[in-house]
């Protein structure tokens, strides 16, 4: 289980509280989808998750263990919108899926083409670079995945491949999965429950 409880989080001390209080659990191979307004804390709160920002109160586990470890792979990763920014234009594919150390044969055909591997990201397109950007989240073999407006920029069709990839890998691993965006019937379409922080809203500048 992935459990997030009583998350505070802020950007820095005279600012205000972007996360205030947040409580998340997700359950091995769950679909959770969260959206809510721009500016809500949706992208922060996937980032504290993944341990890319450490809260200012509360605590995130896996399993009742707080991930802490700098050698392992983090057991929460996270794909972000634009992969062209997560992976080093100077790197080959094949490179950029080696630098999470695991085994390139591990890498999934159905993701990655093997004809990709040799080229660097500016020779393959957007959807294709999303694909490696989800398969090198995928070869650190995570507990789960958080799945940050992953396929905003992309058209229906790379869209519904791109998402339909990622939950096939997800069933198959137990992979929980929180899928942030903005769009509403995309998370209907994708997850067993939608959490709307429009309804409860937070980064609302509390004082804590
Ligand atoms: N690195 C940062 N430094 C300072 N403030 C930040 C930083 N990143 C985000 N913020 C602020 O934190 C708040 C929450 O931002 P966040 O990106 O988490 O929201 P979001 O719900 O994901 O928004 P969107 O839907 O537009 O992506 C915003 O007010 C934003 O300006």
């Amino acid at each position: 289980m992935l459990q997030a409880e009583g998350i505070w989080f802020r950007y820095a001390r005279d600012r205000p509280w972007v996360l205030a209080g947040v409580d998340l659990g997700i359950a091995p191979g769950e679909v959770v989808g969260l959206c809510g307004p721009s500016g809500g804390g949706k992208s922060t709160l996937g980032r504290v998750l993944a341990g890319h920002l450490r809260p200012d109160r509360g605590l995130v586990t896996v399993d009742g263990v707080a991930p802490h470890s700098r050698r392992a792979p983090h057991p929460v990763q996270l794909v972000l919108q634009q992969p062209e920014r997560a992976i080093d234009p100077r790197w080959r594919v094949r490179q950029a899926l080696a630098a999470t150390g695991a085994q390139l044969e591990g890498v999934d055909e159905r993701l990655v083409h093997p004809s990709w591997l040799d080229r660097y990201p500016h020779e393959i397109s957007g959807g294709e670079l999303q694909r490696v950007n989800l398969a090198r989240a995928l070869l650190t073999r995570p507990r789960y995945l958080v799945a940050d407006e992953i396929s905003a920029s992309l058209d229906a069709v790379t869209q519904a491949r791109i998402w339909t990839l990622l939950l096939e890998h997800c069933r198959e691993a137990g992979i929980g999965v929180l899928a942030i965006s903005h769009d509403r019937p995309l998370l209907e379409t994708v997850a067993g429950r939608v959490l709307d922080w429009t309804a409860v809203p937070f980064g609302s500048g509390q004082d804590g």
